[in-house]
């Protein structure tokens, strides 16, 4: 990732709750016009890095850098251009959807003709946009709260758990509409605890736990990590004494049954010398096949090792 274009880096960007700490030395960095998927378990760290890269809460250490300008000294301005969605949208409830845009629209001095823009941008249609907020299902707030913050026509947008209590159907319109953003040259950050939701659409991914990055490359980048996983699965008579017939081969294997043996797998040709070897040896072979992690398990593994990589 170090020869694309960063639209967001951050450098050693540490933070203290009081004395406590509570990131370490992240290290982002979000490519022009991708999707970020930005991937932790629950109090990992997330909402408090997103806080920080809208100058919210002040680093202990680092820097945030935003389209190449240090965001502490030209707060403002580089602002202007990022539309954000931290937790639930606060929203006027007695107003209408067409309300709170105006309202804020007016406020920021933006011109007329953007309120039906973003309103057609989330997919509110006229009807419902009339209708008070207090009424909106949690999907409409999302999609209130997403055109608010596409208002000023923003050059990244950073969503907080964007699907978080949508429905599947609000999750998957969620996600169309993240990627039309995208196609029309957004970039994107968006935080997630489920790496089913993010490996649906990010181009991009980091992992954080315990406020520090384990993982961050591109999707396919965590996909090879997976498929680096892979492990062969033995199914034999004993499982002792394959491995005692067979030091070599078997040097790397865990027994996880009486007559089962997980092997990391290598190669297709491990596995045929492996058959051959068991053959040899007068093993009954009952079944021998990879088995590739899912991506659950692979990210749960990096949370779990906390391996920085
Ligand atoms: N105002 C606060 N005062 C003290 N500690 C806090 C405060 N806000 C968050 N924390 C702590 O900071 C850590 C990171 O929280 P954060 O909300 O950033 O995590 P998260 O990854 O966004 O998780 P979640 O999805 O649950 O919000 C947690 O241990 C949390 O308890």
């Amino acid at each position: 990732m170090t020869t694309t274009a960063l639209l967001l880096e951050t450098q050693g960007l540490s933070f203290r709750f009081g004395k406590r700490p509570i990131l370490h030395d992240i290290n982002l960095q979000v490519p022009v016009g991708s999707i970020y998927g930005f991937l932790g378990p629950n109090g990992a760290g997330k909402s408090t890095t997103m806080r920080l890269l809208l100058g919210l809460l002040r680093p202990a250490a680092g820097t945030v850098q935003l389209f190449g300008h240090d965001l502490a000294r030209h707060r403002v301005a580089l602002l202007s251009r990022v539309g954000a969605l931290i937790e639930n949208p606060s929203l006027y409830d007695h107003l209408t959807g067409y309300e709170n845009i105006e309202a804020t629209r007016k406020l920021r001095g933006l011109p007329a003709s953007r309120t039906a823009e973003v309103l057609e941008l989330v997919g509110l249609s006229p009807d419902s946009a009339r209708r008070p907020a207090k009424e909106y299902s949690l999907g409409m707030r999302q999609r209130l709260g997403l055109a608010l913050a596409l208002l000023p026509n923003p050059d990244l947008l950073m969503l907080d758990e964007p699907t978080n209590g949508l429905d599947p159907n609000g999750i998957m319109e969620m996600r169309e509409l993240l990627r039309r953003l995208q196609s029309q040259g957004k970039t994107i950050l968006l935080s997630s605890h489920l790496i089913s939701e993010i490996e649906k659409v990010a181009t991009h991914v980091g992992v954080i736990q315990l406020g520090k990055l384990v993982f961050q490359g591109s999707l396919p980048d965590l996909q090879r990590l997976q498929s680096g996983r892979a492990q062969l699965v033995l199914e034999t008579e004993s499982a002792d004494t394959c491995r005692n017939l067979l030091p070599q081969l078997l040097s790397e294997a865990t027994v996880t049954g009486l007559g089962t043996l997980r092997i990391p797998f290598h190669s297709r040709e491990q596995v045929a010398a492996l058959a051959e070897a068991l053959v040899a040896a007068g093993q009954p072979i009952y079944g021998l096949r990879p088995e590739q992690p899912s991506l659950e398990d692979t990210f749960l593994h990096l949370t779990e090792t906390n391996a920085a990589i």
